[in-house]
């Protein structure tokens, strides 16, 4: 079992479905050299989604004998589908970069800062309504997804407060900038950031 350092790190990325957590995530993750720890659900793959990039698809009885495992730290279910992350892709993925990342919506943050403790650190990446509208037509969501992304939006919102770090995700150079800093600065100290 693997034991949590001090200086592990575990970012919590959240906020509403299209304001952009994962690209933010992803570009600061590769100059900050954090790996994702990618969920399993049961939702069936979109078009360009990828298994075990996205999420390692899973089929229901799979998912469930899992979870009767307990192999997942948290297990949600979201408009149908299930969702969890395991403690061991955790342990290993920190055991080997020492930070990592995740994104989850506001129920699995709140899990895994009660589990991880100071370890964990909640980034919350928001955009206003009409603007995640726009990136959402923009990429080809269907009007039905869309109608189910918007349903959340704010209860998602609601979140914001009780997360260490929060960034309105509007110009994307400016947005990974900023987040890119703040976590060189607070916590990994690669000081690879350009500070003119
Ligand atoms: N600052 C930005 N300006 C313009 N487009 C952006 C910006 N940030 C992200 N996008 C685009 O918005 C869309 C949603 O981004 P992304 O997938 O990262 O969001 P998300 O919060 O992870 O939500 P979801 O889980 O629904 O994918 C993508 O097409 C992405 O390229
Ligand atoms: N609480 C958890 N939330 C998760 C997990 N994996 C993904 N998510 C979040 O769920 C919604 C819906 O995702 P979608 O890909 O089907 O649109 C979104 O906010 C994800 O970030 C998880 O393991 N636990």
């Amino acid at each position: 079992m693997y034991e949590l350092k001090e200086h592990d790190v575990i970012f919590i990325f959240t906020g509403p479905n299209g304001a952009g957590r994962k690209t933010v995530a992803q570009m600061s993750g590769d100059t900050l050299g954090m790996k994702q720890v990618i969920s399993y659900t049961t939702r069936t793959p979109r078009s360009a989604e990828v298994d075990g990039q996205d999420y390692h698809f899973v089929t229901r009885d799979v998912f469930a004998e899992a979870q009767k495992n307990n192999e997942f730290i948290e297990v949600i279910e979201i408009d149908g589908n299930y969702y969890g992350v395991k403690g061991q892709d955790i342990a290993n993925t920190l055991h080997k970069h020492g930070a990592v990342y995740l994104i989850l919506n506001r129920f699995g943050a709140e899990a895994v800062k009660k589990l991880y403790d100071t370890n964990a650190v909640r980034i919350f990446i928001y955009a206003d309504k009409k603007t995640i509208l726009k990136r959402e037509e923009e990429r080809g969501d269907s009007p039905e997804l869309i109608e189910r992304y918007m349903s959340h939006f704010e209860e998602e919102m609601a979140y914001k407060d009780q997360c260490e770090h929060v960034f309105e995700n509007l110009d994307l150079a400016h947005t990974v900038f900023d987040l890119t800093k703040t976590l060189d600065d607070n916590y990994l100290h690669r000081n690879l950031v350009d500070k003119d």
